[in-house]
């Protein structure tokens, strides 16, 4: 990695259990498939993202896996298999000094101007802390950065936009709709939809057309 790139750490779950409350918002999509699209969508803005030096996949889901190596990703277990901030810390563990991000996987709308834009921030505000970037209704978290150094310290999870200020973490509040446009619901793939999606997730909805038409 170089010595000014970040390394951006994305836990994606199995996809079996993934994204539950967005399961059938497609109707004429099997869920994983749609899962599957999220994630691949995310990873690809990541990669294309020139303030990206390096990005680790926490993951035991094969195709997950398969998808995040063609793309240029790299692969670890998700150990200890202890949820979304356990898998951050494993994933952060393994790196070397340097710039750290974590970054959920569920961003199908990720524009990689955004992301370099939101990083560019975390560098360039006050010197030694950690930053996160807010969802859009502010109360999650998409993204979590750490200067050299310092331990990311994730606290994903309801209400993690308050449980990262209270770690010490300070918000980043720049306009960087695509970013902050999780999709946990069918109404956040519609608007995720409006933004403009990436274009495994665009092909998945153009697929369902027919279906949702029909019901
Ligand atoms: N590796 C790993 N990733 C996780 C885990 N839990 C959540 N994630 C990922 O973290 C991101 C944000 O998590 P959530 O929005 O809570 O996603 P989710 O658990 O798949 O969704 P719901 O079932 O609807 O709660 C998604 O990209 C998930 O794939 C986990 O235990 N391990
Ligand atoms: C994981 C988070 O939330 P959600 O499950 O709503 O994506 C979060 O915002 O920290």
């Amino acid at each position: 990695m170089s010595q000014s790139g970040w390394a951006v750490v994305v836990p994606v779950k199995r996809l079996t259990a993934a994204k539950s409350r967005l399961r059938g918002a497609l109707p004429g999509v099997p869920h994983e498939e749609l899962a599957l699209a999220l994630a691949a969508d995310t990873l690809r803005a990541v990669l294309a993202c020139p303030a990206v030096a390096e990005v680790l996949v926490v993951t035991d889901d094969a195709r997950v896996a398969a998808a995040a190596r063609t793309a240029g990703a790299q692969v670890r277990p998700d150990e200890p298999d202890a949820g979304l901030n356990a898998a951050f810390r494993h994933g952060a563990a393994g790196l070397p000094p340097g710039w750290v991000a974590g970054l959920t996987a569920d961003l199908p709308a990720l524009r990689p101007a955004e992301l370099a834009g939101a990083l560019l921030a975390a560098r360039t505000g006050q010197a030694g802390v950690r930053r996160f970037v807010p969802d859009a209704p502010g109360e999650g978290t998409v993204l979590l950065t750490a200067p050299p150094g310092i331990a990311l310290d994730p606290r994903f999870g309801m209400g993690s936009a308050a449980a990262h200020t209270a770690s010490g973490a300070l918000p980043l509040t720049g306009d960087w709709p695509s970013l902050r446009r999780d999709v946990d619901t069918a109404a956040d793939l519609a608007a995720a939809d409006r933004l403009g999606l990436g274009p495994r997730t665009a092909a998945l909805l153009a697929a369902d057309r027919p279906a949702r038409a029909a019901g």
